[in-house]
Order: structure tokens, then C-alpha cells, then sequence
């Protein structure tokens, strides 16, 4: 049996549904928009788990869904050496949305990592503490300021609303997710120029260890090359 995982709401839902029936295979919730289980048509030997995206990487490593789909962010964020458990399968072609970095619009200095690695070593001498950046992506964040050498820095967790909390006052910058950038132009932030901190889309995965003959014949009936 071939249980995969599917995020359980929203346009992800949706769309990965759309994506699996382009393919001939038909997934649905087993009742009501509240009900969590799913029937899919069109294939044997596979079941449908609707899981939050956010759990989809920690069910796939552990082999509790043998495959899933989700946000290549969310792997990369939640898995530490995500290669040794996961494969990535097959990018979606939907779900698109840019890590980046922002900072208040009014910073007329701060255009690049440059500048805000500037700002930062000037910061703590200035405020007594270090410059804050509001996020959720903790691993990703810390991983690309080390790489570019920033250190003047401390994240401030948010798991939500992140772009909210400059005008707060609970942080200075933040890291979070954009795809309109819509709610980056409403809190009066800008993003730093230059490539994101990941481009992420909507990607299926497997677990390492279910890749056998019976997922080979369900990837192949999916037209997506065993990795
Ligand atoms: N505009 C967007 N807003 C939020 N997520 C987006 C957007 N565009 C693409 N995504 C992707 O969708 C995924 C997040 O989905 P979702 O918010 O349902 O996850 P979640 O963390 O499990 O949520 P929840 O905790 O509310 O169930 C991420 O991979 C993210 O990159
Ligand atoms: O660039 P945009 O199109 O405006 O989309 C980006 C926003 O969408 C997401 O938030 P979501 O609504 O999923 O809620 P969250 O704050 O709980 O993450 C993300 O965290 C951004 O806030």
C-alpha cells in the first residue's frame, strides 16, 4: 500500500488534486470539508492522508506516508539533511513562493545584504541589542546569513502575521514566504535585492526507503521518473 500525503486545505489541496487528475487519478475527501479522509479513483493500492503541509516532511522522513507532497521550503526548514530520508520526485508547477528577506521600506540605505549587513554591525552599538528578524524559517534563514557572513543578527520566532511584527516593534526585518507580495507591500516592507533566500514550489516527494517496484509502477502511471 502506497499512502500519500496531500495538504488537507486551501489552493494546495486543490491544485495538487488537479495535478493527480491530469494524471488520471482522481482524489477526493471522503465527506465533508471537515471530514480528513480521502478516497482516491484511478489507481490501486494507494491511499489518501490529507495532513497539514506543515507535517507532510516529518510523516514522509519517519515512513508513516510513502509519498507526499509539499513546499520544497517546508522539507528544506524542517528536515535537517532531508536527502537522507526523502526523494524529491517531481516539481508541480504550482504552489510558487520566494523566501526573502525585508526590511522597512523607509530604510533609504538598505537596498542589498550588503547594506543590511552594514546596518546590523552598526546596530547593537546603537540599540544595545542585536538587530531582530522575524521568522518562521529558522534553519534556512540562519544558514543563508552565515553563508553570506552576517552574524550581527538574532531571529525572533513567528509563526504568523510575521510581516506584522515591524510595526510592532518586535523585530526590525523579517523572513517570510511572498507571492503577490502583496502583504509585504501592506505592512510597508521591501525586499532586499538579489536572489531570495529559496524560490520554493509545490514538489512531490518520496521516502527514501518505499522506493520499490510498487511505487515504481505508480510513478510511472504518473509519467514522474523514479528520482
Ligand atoms: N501565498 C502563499 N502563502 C502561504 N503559503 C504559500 C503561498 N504560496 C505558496 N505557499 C506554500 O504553501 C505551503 C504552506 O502551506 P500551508 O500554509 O497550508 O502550510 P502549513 O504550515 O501546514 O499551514 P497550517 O499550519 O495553517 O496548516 C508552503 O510550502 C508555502 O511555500
Ligand atoms: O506575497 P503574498 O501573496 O501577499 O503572500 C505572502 C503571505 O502569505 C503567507 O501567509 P498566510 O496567509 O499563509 O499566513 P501566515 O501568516 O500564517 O503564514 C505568507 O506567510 C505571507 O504572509
Amino acid at each position: 500500500m502506497i499512502r500519500l500525503g496531500v495538504p488537507s486545505k486551501g489552493r494546495l489541496m486543490e491544485q495538487c488534486f488537479d495535478w493527480f487528475a491530469t494524471r488520471g487519478v482522481r482524489l477526493s475527501r471522503a465527506g465533508s470539508d471537515r471530514e480528513y479522509a480521502g478516497r482516491v479513483e484511478g489507481a490501486e493500492g494507494v491511499a489518501l492522508v490529507l495532513l497539514s503541509a506543515g507535517e507532510i516532511p516529518r510523516e514522509l522522513a519517519a515512513g508513516r506516508i510513502e509519498l507526499g507532497v509539499t513546499g520544497t521550503d517546508l522539507v528544506r526548514e524542517k528536515l535537517a539533511g532531508w536527502r537522507s530520508d526523502l526523494v524529491e520526485l517531481a516539481p508541480m508547477g504550482f504552489g510558487h513562493a520566494d523566501l526573502i528577506l525585508a526590511v522597512p521600506a523607509c530604510w533609504r540605505d538598505c537596498d542589498d545584504l550588503d547594506d543590511f549587513a552594514a546596518i546590523a554591525r552598526d546596530f547593537r552599538a546603537a540599540h544595545g541589542f542585536r538587530l531582530r528578524v522575524a521568522t518562521k524559517y529558522h534553519r534556512l534563514v540562519r544558514a543563508w546569513l552565515a553563508s553570506h557572513e552576517v552574524a550581527d543578527y538574532q531571529l525572533v520566532d513567528s509563526q504568523g502575521a510575521t510581516e506584522g511584527t515591524v510595526a510592532n516593534q518586535t523585530a526590525e526585518a523579517i523572513a517570510d514566504i511572498t507571492s503577490s507580495g502583496a502583504t509585504l507591500r501592506a505592512n510597508n516592507l521591501k525586499i532586499l535585492s538579489g536572489a531570495p533566500i529559496l524560490r520554493s514550489q509545490a514538489t512531490l516527494f518520496a521516502h527514501r526507503g518505499a522506493m520499490g517496484e510498487e511505487m515504481a509502477r505508480f510513478l510511472a502511471q504518473l509519467g514522474v521518473a523514479a528520482g
